[in-house]
């Protein structure tokens, strides 16, 4: 057949979606123009069509060899051009993008359409907004632009970026994060995507998986997440990370070739490839050959890597959703952390990792991996394997042996704590009953700590640690369902209120930025602004708690400290989730209080933080093993 009328049923191919078939044809018509010296303009064409199906397919490294081919021939073939910056897009090799653009814009000005010059302009500016995230962890551009335009479906994808940080062999724990500088609260240390983000129904009241229940409940899950990467692996075209953490966690795994240890994976298996130095960027895979891969997958491999790797960012009654992580599973855990999470659903679900506290280069970074803030005894059965040896966690150990009375509070807040759904259908004589014990509770903490020999001699902030240890009460005291719901505000709210403002200092003490401290005010504030008028809380000396709680950020290092990792964590926020929080305490730090504005601003997002959070919890927790239902399946998002 003449190689036209091949290229053409090629043509036709690719019309029809049939992109693989497409490639076959177009094979056949370079080899055959090529033979017959048919004029080099022929086989420039071949491979440029070639490579838009390749584009098609997400195979972005053959599309690369094959329009470089093409550029070889004819160096100013516009399409070859253009699909050299696609095929560079999708390998985000944004530098190179802009690189094209730039030319494209400057020297085929006249031969362009207005909708072309249109299209390349955005694409250019894509490009570049990309290259700043990845080399520079800039993201305001991309923030600002959300802002503008907020997207009811979530926000956007964000570019991976990583900072100053380094991996180091640890005593005890394998692998640890590092810092590679100084660093103020606030400073961005990494971002990162999930490599795969899944939606796990899981059965009411199943979320605790027993240890003598987890291997049946491992297995479970390890069928479905088989299913699962079999669904990523049609869908992601860039599984390398994986790949990498299969090495890391398994020794066996065949990819990649490239000299990996269980000790210590270099850092650059984790830098966008955009951000490595040319001469690295061939760490750059070939296109994937699905089925060989997938084959190699056992459920033992997966296992490993699951039981190391995943991060539960949120769960209700019926699913969770669930992500496997690369380089934020290899940092440790610690009941004082020096680091803070954002998590932004989009997606992908980006994680966004700060200092939260000043760190010197050279130490180890830390995020807690649960809830931080509840009993020891609570903490280390979120996740068994792990027992925490942090300085807090060392005290607590210490002085409950030592503390009757600390002792017998922790136990008293887990009971109230796992009472809690059933508050609701108190009577309101029970409730009122049961609010009082909180506050009683909360009080004789404050009486230990003040009178216990023992306890008084601890030093300012390791009382915070205790404070922060027994903030379930606090929590209580916030809860809907034990709420009194009085019209008025009466003398001992306010008391209530400054016993929680103590409460998210010493949450602040021990995790700066900490979402559930955030979610804690917001609620608070939640509650304040909702039954009152600025006219009712004047006489009662309410504007005066915002200020007091002012001052005391004014004067308290710690806070401030919490302050700033929100303020330059985002200025200006997108509204849904945690940023929400984010920018809520920097609007109530910011502003000056004598204008009502700020608590309009509060108002307005107190209501966005009231939806996230009991719409969509937010706090984010991390279980050990997933939990799923007898017949569980995992839905790609
Ligand atoms: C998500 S991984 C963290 C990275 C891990 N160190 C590595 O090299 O792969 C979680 C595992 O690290 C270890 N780990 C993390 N934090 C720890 C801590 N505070 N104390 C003891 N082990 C810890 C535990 O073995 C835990 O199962």
């Amino acid at each position: 057949m003449a190689a036209e009328a091949i290229r053409a049923e090629g043509n036709d191919l690719y019309a029809r979606g049939r992109y693989t078939q497409a490639i076959n044809k177009y094979e056949l018509y370079i080899e055959l123009v090529t033979k017959e010296k048919g004029g080099l303009d022929r086989i420039v064409c071949g491979h440029s069509n070639r490579a838009q199906a390749y584009l098609q397919l997400r195979k972005y490294t053959k599309a690369l060899e094959d329009v470089r081919k093409a550029l070889e021939l004819d160096p100013t073939h516009l399409k070859s051009l253009v699909r050299k910056a696609k095929a560079l897009e999708g390998l985000k090799i944004y530098q190179d993008v802009v690189t094209i653009y730039k030319s494209l814009l400057q020297n085929f000005k006249d031969q362009l359409h207005d909708v072309h010059v249109k299209d390349f302009l955005r694409s250019l500016q894509d490009a570049e907004r990309k290259d700043k995230m990845t080399r520079l962890g800039q993201y305001e551009e991309l923030v600002d632009s959300y802002w503008d335009q907020p997207c009811p479906n979530g926000a956007p994808m964000m570019e991976e970026y990583v900072g100053p940080v380094e991996l180091r062999r640890v005593e005890r724990m394998d692998r640890g994060l590092f810092a590679t500088k100084d660093l103020e609260p606030g400073d961005l240390l990494f971002v990162s995507n999930s490599i795969v983000t899944v939606r796990v129904p899981i059965a009411k009241g199943d979320i605790q998986i027993s240890v003598e229940s987890k291997s049946e409940a491992m297995h479970l899950v390890l069928d479905s997440l088989k299913r699962f990467v079999n669904h990523a692996f049609d869908n992601l075209q860039d599984f390398s990370q994986f790949q990498l953490l299969v090495q890391v966690d398994t020794l066996a795994g065949p990819y990649p070739t490239a000299p990996l240890s269980r000790d210590c994976p270099s850092m650059r298996y984790f830098t966008p490839v955009n951000a490595l130095p040319p001469g690295l960027r061939n760490l750059m895979r070939p296109d994937l050959d699905h089925p060989t891969i997938r084959a190699d997958f056992s459920h033992s491999t997966l296992m490993k890597v699951v039981e190391r790797r995943q991060f539960t960012h949120w769960g209700n009654d019926h699913d969770e959703l669930t992500g496997i992580y690369a380089l934020p599973s290899l940092m440790n855990h610690s009941c004082t952390p020096n680091v803070t999470v954002t998590t932004m659903q989009n997606e992908s679900v980006t994680k966004i990792f700060r200092a939260c506290k000043s760190v010197k280069k050279g130490e180890e970074l830390f995020y807690a991996y649960h809830n931080i803030f509840c009993p020891l005894e609570d903490r280390r059965a979120f996740y068994p394997t792990l027992c925490c040896t942090c300085a807090r966690c060392k005290l607590e150990e210490r002085l409950v042996a030592e503390v009757p009375a600390l002792k017998s509070l922790e136990a008293q807040c887990s009971k109230f704590w796992e009472q809690k759904s059933s508050f609701s259908q108190l009577s309101p004589e029970e409730r009122a009953k049961r609010r009082n014990q909180c506050i009683i509770c909360i009080r004789l903490v404050e009486e230990l700590l003040q009178k216990n020999s023992k306890l008084q001699i601890l030093r300012t902030h390791e009382k915070d640690w205790i404070r922060a240890t027994l903030i379930r009460f606090h929590r209580l005291l916030l809860d809907p369902a034990l709420s009194l719901k009085d019209d008025a505000l009466k003398e001992d709210q306010l008391s209530e209120m400054r016993l929680i403002f103590e409460a998210v200092r010493a949450m602040r003490t021990v995790n700066p930025g900490s979402d559930i401290a955030l979610a804690m005010i917001s609620e608070e504030y939640s509650r304040v602004v909702n039954q009152n008028s600025r006219k009712e809380l004047e006489p009662h000396g309410l504007s005066d708690l915002f200020l007091t709680d002012k001052s005391v950020i004014r004067s308290d290092d710690t806070t401030q400290q919490a302050f700033n990792v929100c303020e330059k964590g985002s200025s200006r926020a997108p509204l849904p989730f945690e940023w929400s929080y984010c920018l809520w305490s920097t609007v109530s730090l910011s502003e000056n209080n004598e204008d009502f504005k700020v608590v309009e601003s509060i108002i307005m997002l107190v209501k966005v933080a009231n939806y996230a959070m009991h719409e969509k919890p937010v706090l984010q927790i991390q279980v050990p093993f997933l939990a799923v239902s007898g017949n569980s399946e995992f839905h790609l998002l």
